[in-house]
């Protein structure tokens, strides 16, 4: 008898952990993303829930402060269940319901994570938590189960367990849990990229962007004088240096660095009618560019992108005329 019960509760426990597996599982990688680009730009998780919850928050965020499966670097992790101080004080003298939004309000700033566990979604201290959260610029994941509750409407992004019971939702919400600090593990296992080649790329990024706009400014001067050939010419070295900065932009982003803003970069100035020797002159200057960042740390894969730009800016060089890039 006791046994059928225990049994009942494990089966059911495991079809709930395949039906979530089958329907929330790239959700629950977009989260772990979210976590991942939190931690890297310098954010702070926080987690908060009540009762089983409660005991949840903590949990996970020590994996993030000590470690989960294998070792990396301490990351910064906070439950907001653990200072009575704070909680009794902020229940004492606010109500209940502040209990969280106050910490949340004192120590979350732009860019942090909110990880709220409820299985009903419909704890008002989370509620006031989320929305608080929200006005800071804070994201915010509310891990929950049945509809969802009006929690679900609140946060940046909802996983929704199916089921109606409470237990399941907690023993899956700590599974996914597990799962989101398994996916930061590996990725943090693999070594950061060396952040003199970075600044390289950046400064090769900024070069091509002026590029571009320089030649676009180009082609549209020359289609205003009418000449037809030359504005060709100019949007054919447009396209190029369009496609080189893609290249590096797609790279830094294969390599999980947040690309600078180059909105600041400026056209350079437009030579005379006697165009030739200034193209010539930043053309070199640009394989000059290209030869030296060949010369510092670069990965395998990053060098391969390098060596097929410089072919092309070499083109360029030799022929004053663009679409030189391999597909
Ligand atoms: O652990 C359990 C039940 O398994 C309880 O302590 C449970 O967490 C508490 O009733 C919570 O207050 C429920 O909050 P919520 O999940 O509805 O947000
Ligand atoms: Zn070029």
């Amino acid at each position: 008898m006791n046994q059928q019960r225990i049994t009942r509760h494990l089966s059911e426990l495991a079809r709930v952990a395949e039906a979530t597996a089958t329907h929330l599982s790239d959700e629950v990688a977009a989260v772990a993303d979210l976590t991942l680009r939190t931690l890297r730009r310098g954010g702070t998780l926080y987690f908060c829930g009540n009762g089983g919850s409660a005991a949840d928050s903590q949990h996970l965020a020590a994996e993030y402060v000590v470690r989960f499966a294998r070792d990396r670097r301490a990351l910064p992790a906070l439950a907001l269940t653990v200072d009575t101080s704070a909680l009794t004080a902020a229940a004492n003298d606010f109500g209940f319901d502040e209990i969280f939004a106050r910490q949340v309000a004192a120590l979350g700033r732009p860019g942090d994570l909110l990880f709220l566990h409820s299985t009903s979604g419909r704890s008002a201290n989370l509620l006031r938590a989320a929305e608080v959260a929200r006005q800071a610029g804070l994201k915010t994941v509310a891990l929950l189960a049945r509809d969802g509750g009006p929690l679900k409407e609140r946060v940046d992004v909802a996983l929704v367990v199916p089921t109606e019971v409470t237990a399941h939702a907690q023993e899956i919400h700590i599974a996914l849990g597990h799962a989101i600090c398994d996916l930061v593990d590996e990725a943090w296992s693999t070594p950061a990229p060396d952040p003199a080649m970075v600044a390289a790329l950046e400064s090769l990024r900024r070069m091509e962007k002026a590029q571009t706009l320089w030649y676009r400014a180009l082609a549209s001067r020359a289609e205003d004088e009418d000449d037809a050939v030359l504005s060709e010419r100019f949007n054919g070295l447009h396209a190029d240096e369009q496609h080189h900065l893609s290249r590096i932009t797609a790279r830094l982003l294969e390599l999980e660095v947040e690309t600078a803003e180059l909105r600041s970069v400026a056209a350079p100035p437009l030579p005379g009618d006697d165009w030739a020797p200034a193209v010539r002159e930043r053309e070199q200057a640009e394989v000059a560019a290209y030869e030296a960042a060949l010369e510092g740390p670069l990965d395998a894969e990053t060098r391969a992108v390098l060596v097929e730009i410089l072919e092309s800016e070499r083109h360029h060089l030799a022929q004053l005329g663009g679409k030189w890039m391999p597909a």
